[in-house]
């Protein structure tokens, strides 16, 4: 870790409610082929545990998947806040907060993209619930570009969709909710005076352009980002959040809060 960043570490431990919010796939869980499979490291999982039982402090996972998917894979804890389909589908603890979709439109998309990637070896579908991604990450190059230059063409005629194209995917959304959405939607939540991202994609770049002043971004991995802050992989991802962790409590604990009573209050 640069000395900035340790330094952006401390500020960010010592403000008065820290929110941190985190992107999943590729920052909390390595990538994997099968997205179902994907799971959290454990060190960042204890690091998160570790986060939301300190006082004035909360965690939020801010996901492209599908709010079911997204509690599934991230196995969240009670208290975490949670924000799924790019900022569109929403669980501040109240139970979830989807948005409406036309069934109609999203099984016309889905059943178009189905038949433009029929036969392409190592593609597969995932239908989510404000549309559906194509993934390439099983496939060869050629097929990957085919099935993306097929997927777009079966489309192009519907309106109102957002194309998004991740890693190894592309994803048709019938919504325009970014993550930037969510991450202001979660601070208000939160009432917290900085917030925490990170994010390894594309679709994140929008969060981390949107952040405050004194907010701290990071990227994950070595793709081009607007954030100032970046480390290699989910692994050492990880070892920061452990780090924070460790900043955060000694902060809390010198200032006198008492740290001892579970999850934090602050909203
Ligand atoms: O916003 P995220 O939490 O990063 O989610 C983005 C997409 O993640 C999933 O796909 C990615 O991860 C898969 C599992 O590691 C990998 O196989 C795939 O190549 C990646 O693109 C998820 O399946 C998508 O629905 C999310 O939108």
């Amino acid at each position: 870790m640069t000395d900035a960043l340790a330094r952006e570490l401390q500020r960010v431990a010592e403000v008065d409610v820290l929110l941190v919010a985190l992107d999943f796939d590729g920052v909390l869980a390595p990538l994997v082929d099968e997205p179902g499979a994907s799971r959290m490291l454990p060190e960042a999982r204890a690091a998160l545990v570790a986060l939301a039982a300190l006082p004035r402090t909360r965690v939020a996972l801010v996901s492209g998947r599908g709010l079911d998917d997204l509690r599934a894979v991230g196995e969240a804890a009670t208290g975490w806040l949670l924000a799924g389909s790019h900022g569109e589908e929403f669980d501040v603890g109240d139970g979830p907060v989807p948005a409406p979709v036309d069934e109609a439109v999203r099984a016309d998309l889905i059943a178009r993209l189905e038949h433009a990637v029929a036969g392409l070896a190592g593609i597969r579908i995932e239908r989510k619930p404000h549309g559906a991604a194509v993934h390439s990450r099983s496939a060869d190059a050629s097929a990957a570009e085919r099935a993306q230059a097929a997927a777009v063409a079966a489309i192009d005629d519907l309106p109102g969709l957002k194309r998004r194209f991740g890693r190894d995917v592309l994803e048709v959304s019938l919504s325009t909710a970014t993550k930037a959405d969510a991450i202001e939607a979660l601070r208000r939540e939160a009432g917290a005076s900085a917030v925490v991202f990170a994010g390894d994609d594309v679709t994140d770049e929008d969060a981390l352009a949107a952040l405050h002043p004194l907010d701290l971004g990071v990227k994950v991995g070595d793709a081009e980002t607007v954030a100032r802050h970046r480390v290699a992989d989910p692994d050492a991802f990880a070892r920061l959040l452990a780090d924070l962790a460790g900043r955060r409590a000694a902060t809390v604990n010198s200032t006198g809060v008492d740290v001892s009573g579970g999850p934090s209050t602050a909203r």
